[in-house]
C-alpha cells in the first residue's frame, strides 16, 4: 500500500529514487513534468485561448517551465508567467528548465496577466516546498491565479499553492482554487481533508515511477488504498464452495418509519455476497421487509449472536435500547460487529460501553457522529485522525471516518486513506449501505482488517459506477445495484 509521506519527506524519497536509479532530480523533473502532459493528453480538451502558466522559483516552478515546454512541443499555445524576481534565487533545476524554454514562448511577470486572455491556468507556484505563513508578494500572487475563477479550469501541480502539505487551515483564502490537483508520487495529506475540498478540486494521482516499497522505507503511519491494494485481500470461493461458506449475518436495524435503513443494508449484504442474512427488527415492522427483499429472514426478539459469523448494528435502530441490553449483548457476542448510525449514537451516550465492544469491530461515523461519539465538534481532520488513531489502539477497533477519502483508522495504528468513490455518494441511505457491505465480509470470514478495506474500496467503487449512471441523481438503491460491477472491475468471482 503507497505510504503518503511528509513534505519534508519528499527530498529523502527523491534523492533514494535518484540514488538508486542513477538519475538526477532533473531527470525526475522531467518525469513529473511528462506524467502531467501525459494526463493533460488524455483530456481532448479543446481551448480556444492560450492557457497561462505560473511559475515559482523552486521546483515546483520548475516543473511549471517543464510542462510549459511540452505541452508547447504538443502545438499548444501557453503563455509562461513568473512569480519571481530577478533577486529571487531558482532552484538549479528551475533555473535549467527557464533555460530551455524554446524562444517563441511568451515569458512575463505575474502581475501583467489578464485573466480574460486565457482558457485554462496551470498552477505552478508553490509545492511542499512552503514553509510558514506566506509573505505578502504570495498572497498577491495567489490573489492574482484566482482572479481567474468562473473563467476557466485552474489545474494544480502538486498542491494548490498556498495549501501546506501536511497542515489543516481554517482560513482558505489565501490558496489557488483549484479545480483539479495533480499531485505526484502519493497524495499529500493535506489533499485528503474535507476541510480543504474547495481549494482541492477532484484529485489525480500521477505516477512518476517512484515505487511503493521506496515510501515503505520512511516512517509514517499514514496510507492510500487503491484498487491494487484490495484484489489480494479477497477470499476466493470455489465449486464446493457451500451458503455456509459465505456466512450467516445479523443486522439490527429500523424502527417504525425508518425500516429503509434495514432494507438498503440487508441488499448490500446479499449483494456482497452473504449466503445467509437475518434482519432483528419490530414485528409490527415484517411485511415491509419480506416484501422488499425476501432473500432476508427476520427474527423479532434478541437472538443468540452465537448463531452469527457477523453482525451489524445501528442503521435507523432510533435510540431506545436500553444501556442494560446492550451492555449485556456485546459482553455475550464474540464475533466482530459493524456499528453506525444509531449504534453510534448510543454509544455516544453511554461511553461506559465501547470498552465492551468485541475487539476488532468497526465503528463507521460520520463526521457529525465522530464529533458526538468523541465530545467536541472537530473541525480539523487532522486532529479528528489523531483522536481517531489513538481510540482504535487502545480499543482494539476499527474506525471508518466516512466522507470522500474515507479516514480508516486500523486497530494496529495504520490510518488509511480510500481514494474510491464520487462527490454523487452525498446522498441518504449510503451509509446504510455501507454497513451491509462491512457486515457481509466480515460474515465470509474477511479478517476485520481486510473486511473494512475491502468493504469501504467497494463502497466507494459502486458509488463512482453508479455516479457514472445516474450523476446527481444517484440514490442509495442504484449503489447497491453497482456492487456487482464493483466486482467485476476487480476481477473477484
Ligand atoms: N517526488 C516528487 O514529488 C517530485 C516533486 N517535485 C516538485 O518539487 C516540488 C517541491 O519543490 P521545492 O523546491 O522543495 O519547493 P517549492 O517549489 O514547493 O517551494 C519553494 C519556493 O517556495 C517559496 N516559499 C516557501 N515558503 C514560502 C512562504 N511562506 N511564502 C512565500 N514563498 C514561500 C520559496 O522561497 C521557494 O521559492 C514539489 O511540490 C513538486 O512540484 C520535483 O519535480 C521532483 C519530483
Ligand atoms: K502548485
Amino acid at each position: 500500500m503507497l505510504k503518503i509521506l511528509s513534505g519534508n519527506q519528499v527530498k529523502i524519497l527523491d534523492l533514494n529514487h535518484q540514488q538508486e536509479l542513477g538519475i538526477s532530480s532533473l531527470e525526475l523533473m522531467e518525469k513529473s513534468a511528462h506524467s502531467f502532459v501525459e494526463w493533460w493528453a488524455g483530456q481532448s480538451f479543446q481551448f480556444e485561448k492560450a492557457v497561462a502558466i505560473f511559475v515559482g522559483s523552486g521546483n515546483n516552478g520548475g516543473d511549471g517551465l517543464a510542462i510549459a515546454r511540452l505541452l508547447s512541443k504538443g502545438g499548444i499555445n501557453v503563455n509562461v508567467f513568473t512569480c519571481f524576481d530577478s533577486e529571487d534565487k531558482l532552484s538549479p533545476d528551475t533555473s535549467t528548465n527557464l533555460n530551455l524554454l524554446p524562444a517563441g514562448i511568451p515569458v512575463e511577470s505575474w502581475t501583467l496577466f489578464d485573466s480574460s486572455r486565457y482558457s485554462a491556468v496551470i498552477d505552478s507556484f508553490l509545492g511542499v516546498g512552503l514553509r510558514g505563513e506566506l509573505r505578502p508578494k504570495a498572497i498577491s500572487i495567489i490573489e492574482k491565479i484566482n482572479s481567474f475563477l468562473g473563467k476557466g479550469p485552474i489545474y494544480s501541480v502538486d498542491l494548490p499553492s498556498g495549501l501546506p502539505s501536511d497542515e489543516s487551515l481554517s482560513n482558505l483564502t489565501p490558496v489557488v482554487s483549484a479545480s483539479f490537483t495533480l499531485t505526484f508520487s502519493f497524495p499529500k495529506l493535506s489533499l485528503l481533508f474535507p476541510e480543504h475540498a474547495s481549494v482541492v478540486g477532484e484529485l489525480v494521482l500521477l505516477d512518476i515511477g517512484i515505487p511503493d516499497e521506496s515510501h515503505e522505507r520512511l516512517e509514517g503511519e499514514n496510507y492510500y488504498l487503491q484498487k491494487k491494494d484490495v484484489i489480494p485481500l479477497h477470499r476466493r470461493f470455489h465449486r464446493f464452495s457451500h451458503k455456509g461458506d459465505f456466512g450467516k449475518v445479523l443486522i439490527w436495524a429500523g424502527q417504525k418509519g425508518k425500516m429503509g435503513a434495514a432494507i438498503l443494508a440487508a441488499k448490500a449484504a446479499l449483494r456482497t455476497g452473504s449466503g445467509l442474512v437475518t434482519l432483528q427488527i419490530p414485528e409490527s415492522e415484517r411485511q415491509i421487509i419480506q416484501i422488499a427483499v425476501p432473500e432476508a429472514m427476520c427474527v423479532f426478539d434478541p437472538v443468540d449472536s452465537h448463531d452469527f459469523d457477523a453482525i451489524a448494528l445501528g442503521p435507523g435502530l432510533g435510540q431506545k435500547i436500553s444501556v442494560e441490553v446492550l451492555s449485556s449483548f456485546f459482553t455475550s457476542t464474540h464475533c466482530p460487529l459493524v456499528i453506525d448510525a444509531d449504534g453510534l449514537n448510543l454509544l455516544a451516550s453511554h461511553p461506559e460501553l465501547i470498552a465492551k465492544i468485541p475487539k476488532g469491530s468497526i465503528l463507521t461515523p460520520h463526521l457529525g457522529e465522530f464529533s458526538r461519539l468523541f465530545g467536541t465538534t472537530y473541525s480539523s481532520h487532522l486532529d479528528r485522525i489523531k483522536v481517531g488513531r489513538e481510540f482504535c489502539l487502545k480499543y482494539e477497533l476499527n474506525l471508518v471516518i466516512k466522507g470522500a477519502n474515507s479516514a480508516i483508522c486500523l486497530a494496529d495504528g495504520r490510518v488509511i486513506f480510500n481514494s474510491s468513490g464520487t462527490k454523487h455518494m452525498a446522498t441518504g441511505g449510503v451509509g446504510d449501505v455501507l454497513s451491509g457491505i462491512l457486515v457481509s465480509f466480515l460474515g465470509q470470514g474477511y479478517s476485520p482488517i481486510s473486511a473494512v478495506l475491502c468493504g469501504v474500496y467497494h463502497h466507494g467503487l459502486a458509488g463512482e459506477i453508479a455516479g457514472s449512471d445516474y450523476g446527481r441523481s444517484m440514490i442509495a438503491t442504484d449503489l447497491v445495484e453497482a456492487i456487482p460491477e464493483s466486482f467485476l472491475a476487480l476481477d473477484i468471482d
